[in-house]
């Protein structure tokens, strides 16, 4: 039986990917932050360390000599890395290097597959594919960059590493810091009568929203490639927060959303990349890869999760 490990097992794409593994009959281990109360997925074997203890990350491959290694832990939310830059390149950067040394030194037939981002692109124009200039814009997309930089290098000497380039990607398990849950918990609850307004950021912003199991389908396929190799994973669509916002006011059943949405400028970001949309033919053409859930359907996903759980603890 195959041995997976997960880092970031607790997490929306972790507990998709655990999931998916185990339906497959993959032994699956997982990292979980010491002293953790977020919940595990059943039947997964979970290792607590802190992502920023090397030793402790290379110990674990060393011992577990994983045929396939998710890296998706580390610090994800791009506003967040404004308020703690250093903490978001421990997080998010550095222990992309401990794993691939680990893999090197201990692990060779183990296979990584790295969660990059599309933030690295910073603010190149639409579409970006796997030839655009890596140009990011935010402490978020400079530590993601170097985690890219990192897989790309440890490639070269031999290690089978690939970034899976991931653009936004949602679905009832995000957090709420993320703008699309924000959106769908604020309009369940505001249809529900539970609250009046919701207060937002730039409703002008777009994204590239696809739904979250999917982009774990590709990494689970980029680290099953004879070749290593980086791939652009998204939709191609842009949507802006807008267009989400009326999506999902309209799935809660209220067609007048204007009323409950306020903005304010302390959500706004100091930049905020307006054109991030991917181009996946390669990961088509090489990973047979291709989004299965179209935007209004992940919306109203999303909402009817969100009014199922109020409806269900009432
Ligand atoms: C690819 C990338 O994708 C994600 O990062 P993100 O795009 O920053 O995600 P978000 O949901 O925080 O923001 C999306 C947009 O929405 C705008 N926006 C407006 N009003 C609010 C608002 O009230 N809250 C938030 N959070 N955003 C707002 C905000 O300014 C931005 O334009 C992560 O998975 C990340 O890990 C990753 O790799």
């Amino acid at each position: 039986m195959p041995l997976a490990f997960i880092t970031g097992v607790t997490g929306q794409d972790g507990t998709y990917l655990a999931r998916a593994l185990l339906a497959e009959g993959v032994e699956v281990h997982g990292l979980v932050r010491p002293g953790s109360v977020a919940i595990v997925e059943p039947g997964v074997t979970v290792h607590e360390a802190d992502i920023r203890d090397s030793g402790a990350l290379q110990g674990l491959v060393a011992d577990l000599k994983p045929d396939e290694l998710y890296h998706l832990a580390g610090q994800s939310s791009v506003g967040a890395s404004w308020e703690d830059p250093v903490g978001t390149v421990e997080q998010t950067g550095a222990p992309v290097a401990a794993l691939l040394q680990a893999v090197e030194r201990h692990s060779r037939q183990t296979r990584l597959v790295n969660a990059s981002s599309a933030e690295i692109f910073g603010v190149a124009p639409a579409p970006q594919n796997e030839s655009t200039p890596i140009a990011p814009v935010s402490p978020y997309g400079a530590a993601k960059a170097l985690g890219y930089f990192l897989v790309s290098s440890f490639r070269e000497r031999g290690v089978h590493a690939s970034s899976a380039i991931l653009y936004n990607h949602e679905s009832p398990l995000r957090p709420e810091r993320f703008v699309t849950r924000k959106i769908t918990v604020a309009a369940a609850r505001i249809a529900r009568g539970l609250q009046e307004t919701v207060t937002l950021g730039n409703l002008d912003a777009s994204r590239d929203w696809g739904w979250a199991p999917d982009y774990v389908d590709a990494m689970r396929s980029a680290v099953r490639q004879p070749t290593p190799g980086d791939h652009v994973i998204g939709t191609g669509e842009l949507h802006t927060v807008r267009d989400f916002v009326v999506a999902a006011f309209a799935a809660a059943g209220i067609d007048d959303w204007q009323p409950h949405v306020v903005t304010d400028d302390t959500f706004f970001r100091p930049v905020d990349p307006a054109t991030q949309a991917a181009d996946a033919s390669r990961a088509r053409d090489r990973l047979g890869w291709a989004p299965t859930i179209a935007f209004p359907e992940l919306v109203e996903r999303m909402v009817r999760s969100d009014l199922a759980r109020i409806d269900e603890s009432v």
